[in-house]
C-alpha cells in the first residue's frame, strides 16, 4: 500500500484543500498520515473531519520583520525538523504533500533529508514565505493561479486550480435555513472574515446590523474568540466562530457573501456562483496576496472589492447595494468560469511519482 504524508497549517486555507483530496486518495488505496502543529487549527480540522492519524510537531513562525521571538523560533523549527525526521523514518511514506504554512517547512526539510519526494501547493498569486522556502526542496509545485508559475523554477510549477471539497457543492438550502433558524422571506447574507476572523469587518458588520437586518438574514462567521454574547438573541442574525460540518448547507442557503479574499474561499464562492463583495487583508497585515487575488477576480467580473482602508458602515451598506444591483451580471460572468479538475490533476501527478 502506498503511503502519503500530508502537512500544512496555521490557518484553514492551508488545510481545506487536503480535505478535498483525502476521500479520493483513500478510495485509491493510499495510506494517509498528517503532520501538523501541536495545537493549530489543522489539528481539529483533521481530527474532527477525517480519520487520518495526526501527529503534532514543534513549529515556529518565520518572520520577515524583527521580533524577539525570532531568536527562539529557529530552535523550534530545528526541533520540528528532528521530530518530523523521526516520524517520517517510522511511517516511510512514498511522498509528502504540503499545503504550506509555517508548520510545513520542517516536514518538507525532513522529507528532503530522507530523499522522499515533496509536492507542494500554492494557493495565491505570489508565494508565501513558507512555500518559497519549501519550493527549494520540492519536485513539483501545484499552483491555483497561472500568474503564480513565474515565481518558481522553470518547469517546476503545474497549474491545477484550487482543490474544492465535493461536499461543499452538495449542500441543501432547506437544511441550511433550518440549521440557521431562518425563513425564506429575506435573502441570506453570509459574512466570512477568513478562517481566523477579521476584527475590522466584524465591527463594521455589527455597527450596521439594524440596517442590514431590514434587507437580509445574516450568517456571521467571525473567528475564534470573536462572538458577541449581546447579539445572541438577535432575530435574523446568527454568529459562529467557525463552521465545519454544516458549511455545505449554509453556503447552499447563501444568496450574497462578504468575504476576505483568501484564495480557497473565493474559488469556492466562484464555483458556487454566489455574488461576492471582497474585503482583502491589507498590505500592513500581510504580503498583499489577498489584494492581488481580489483584483484578479474583479478584472474578470466575479466580485466587487471594498478595501479595508475605506471600510465604514456607510461604504459597507453602499457596496452591498451595488452588489445586489449587479447580481445577475456577476453571476453571468461566473457562469463562464470553468473550474479545472484540480483534485484529479494533483492526484495524477502524485500517483505517477514524477
Ligand atoms: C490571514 C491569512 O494568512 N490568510 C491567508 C490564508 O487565509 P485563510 O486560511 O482564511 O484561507 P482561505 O480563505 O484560502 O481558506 C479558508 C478555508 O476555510 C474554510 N472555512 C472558513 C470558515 C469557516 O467557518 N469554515 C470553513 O470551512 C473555507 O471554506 C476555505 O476552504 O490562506 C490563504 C490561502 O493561502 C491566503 O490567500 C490568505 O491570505
Amino acid at each position: 500500500m502506498k503511503k502519503l504524508v500530508l502537512t500544512g497549517g496555521g490557518s484553514a486555507g492551508h488545510v481545506t484543500p487536503h480535505l478535498a483530496l483525502i476521500p479520493k486518495l483513500k478510495k485509491m488505496g493510499w495510506d494517509l498520515h498528517y503532520i501538523g502543529s501541536v495545537d493549530g487549527i489543522e489539528k481539529s480540522l483533521i481530527e474532527e473531519g477525517t480519520n487520518v492519524p495526526y501527529y503534532g510537531i514543534s513549529s515556529g513562525k518565520l518572520r520577515r520583520y524583527f521580533d524577539l521571538k525570532n531568536i527562539k523560533d529557529p530552535f523550534k523549527v530545528a526541533a520540528g525538523v528532528a521530530q518530523a525526521y523521526l516520524k517520517l523514518g517510522k511511517i516511510k511514506p512514498d511522498a509528502v504533500f504540503s499545503k504550506g504554512g509555517f508548520v510545513a517547512v520542517p516536514v518538507v526539510i525532513a522529507a528532503w533529508l530522507r530523499k522522499i519526494p515533496v509536492y507542494i501547493h500554492e494557493s495565491d498569486i505570489t508565494p508565501g514565505l513558507a512555500n518559497k522556502i519549501s519550493s527549494k526542496f520540492a519536485s513539483k509545485i501545484f499552483v491555483t493561479f497561472d500568474e503564480a508559475k513565474k515565481h518558481f523554477a522553470a518547469g517546476q510549477a503545474i497549474v491545477t486550480g484550487s482543490p474544492i471539497r465535493d461536499e461543499l457543492l452538495q449542500g441543501s438550502n432547506e437544511k441550511g435555513l433550518s440549521f440557521l433558524g431562518f425563513r425564506s422571506h429575506l435573502p441570506v447574507l453570509t459574512i466570512m472574515g477568513g478562517s481566523l476572523g477579521a476584527r475590522k469587518i466584524n465591527e463594521a458588520v455589527r455597527e450596521s446590523l439594524p440596517e442590514l437586518l431590514r434587507s437580509y438574514q445574516i450568517v456571521h462567521i467571525c473567528g475564534k474568540g470573536n462572538l458577541d454574547q449581546n447579539l445572541n438573541h438577535t432575530e435574523g442574525y446568527r454568529q459562529f466562530e467557525y463552521i465545519q460540518k454544516e458549511l455545505p448547507d449554509v453556503v447552499a442557503a447563501t444568496d450574497f457573501v462578504i468575504s476576505r479574499a483568501g484564495s480557497n474561499s473565493i474559488f469556492e464562492w466562484l464555483t458556487l456562483k454566489i455574488p461576492m463583495l471582497l474585503i482583502p487583508l491589507t498590505r500592513a497585515a500581510s504580503r498583499g496576496d489577498q489584494i492581488l487575488n481580489a483584483q484578479s477576480f474583479e478584472k474578470q467580473g466575479f466580485c466587487h472589492v471594498l478595501y479595508e482602508e475605506d471600510l465604514t458602515k456607510e461604504t459597507l451598506l453602499q457596496s452591498l447595494k451595488q452588489l445586489k444591483a449587479d447580481k445577475d451580471n456577476m453571476q453571468r460572468n461566473m457562469e463562464s468560469f470553468k473550474a479545472s479538475d484540480s483534485v484529479d490533476l494533483i492526484l495524477r501527478t502524485i500517483t505517477s511519482g514524477k
